[in-house]
């Protein structure tokens, strides 16, 4: 069986994988995610109990026990490259003997769930609103850089949006976790999610900096595919559901509405918005 070298997955010299600093006893099946550090001590402080803390860069990690159920919650920073990090270590963290630098026979499925925040690109997807992607797109380069298979449906979306963006490169399109969905989310809005590399020009926002495409947020809140809209914006969920899809994990986003981009309102109550969803992830887990 081939090894895997030392530069393609680097060790620490506790045997901890590089980025992350875990090892594989050091998380459970089932993975709470958030893109700010500070958000994982608000879902922890829910917890009976936390046995495990690290803290490496943007990467901070709790393990503990909710509800009699064992649970990892993890930070990752902001965007798609941190998460093309994220997502490959924890894999191999999974999936590959670190010990023989060898890919296990039997795999593992771990199962992955954003609590993040975003903003909406509809009018009639509300401030406070709670909402489960049924579709992420990326509007990154990350998946030119993979060979992600995609869906004929999910191909569609893809060529269309690459035409009304006139991005030089094709988005890609993917589906989250419908198991994850139909536990946690059932009461949740359905939408579908745009992923962008950035907060303020790829999201539409100006601020001094001159747009290149300054009309660009109401070509993503116009754009249409047979009954396929996009309802709101962040900067990570394509790039979960895409390596999740090349690794064969499952992996849902849901994503707190504090911002109503069409509207122009901003959330008076964001910590109540992403309590609310938090509660609902753990009771539901
Ligand atoms: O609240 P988190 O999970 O960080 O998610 C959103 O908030 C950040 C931008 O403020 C981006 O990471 C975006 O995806
Ligand atoms: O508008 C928003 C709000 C949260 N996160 C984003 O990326 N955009």
């Amino acid at each position: 069986m081939s090894q895997i070298s030392e530069t393609d997955l680097i060790l620490n010299s506790d045997g901890s994988v590089y980025h992350l600093h875990l090892k594989p006893e050091d998380i459970t099946q089932t993975i709470l995610t958030v893109g700010d550090p500070e958000r994982v001590e608000k879902i922890t402080a829910n917890f009976d109990s936390v046995s495990f803390k690290k803290k490496s860069r943007e990467f901070v990690t709790h393990r503990g026990v909710c509800h009699g159920k064992e649970l990892t919650v993890m930070s990752t920073g902001m965007g798609t490259d941190n998460i093309e990090i994220f997502m490959n270590e924890l894999d191999a963290l999974v999936n590959v003997d670190l010990r023989t630098r060898t890919i296990k026979e039997e795999k593992t499925s771990l199962n992955i769930i954003r609590i993040g925040t975003s903003g909406s690109l509809q009018e009639d997807l509300p401030v406070g609103a709670l909402l489960a992607s049924d579709y992420a797109v990326g509007l990154d380069t990350l998946m030119c850089y993979y060979d992600l298979s995609q869906t004929a449906h999910e191909q569609e979306i893809s060529f269309h949006l690459q035409e009304a963006t006139g991005l030089p490169f094709a988005p890609y399109a993917v589906a989250g976790s419908s198991k994850l969905r139909e536990q946690l989310a059932f009461d949740m809005v359905i939408g579908n999610t745009a992923t962008c590399p950035g907060f303020y020009g790829p999201q539409g926002r100006k601020l001094r900096a001159k747009n290149a495409m300054p009309e660009f947020m109401e070509v993503l809140n116009a754009f249409r595919q047979a009954d396929f809209r996009l309802t709101n914006f962040e900067m990570e969920t394509a790039g979960y559901y895409a390596m999740g899809r090349l690794l064969g994990h499952e992996v849902l986003s849901l994503n707190a509405i504090l911002a109503n981009r069409v509207t122009q309102e901003f959330a008076a109550n964001p910590d109540q918005i992403v309590g609310d969803l938090i509660q609902k992830v753990l009771e539901r887990i």
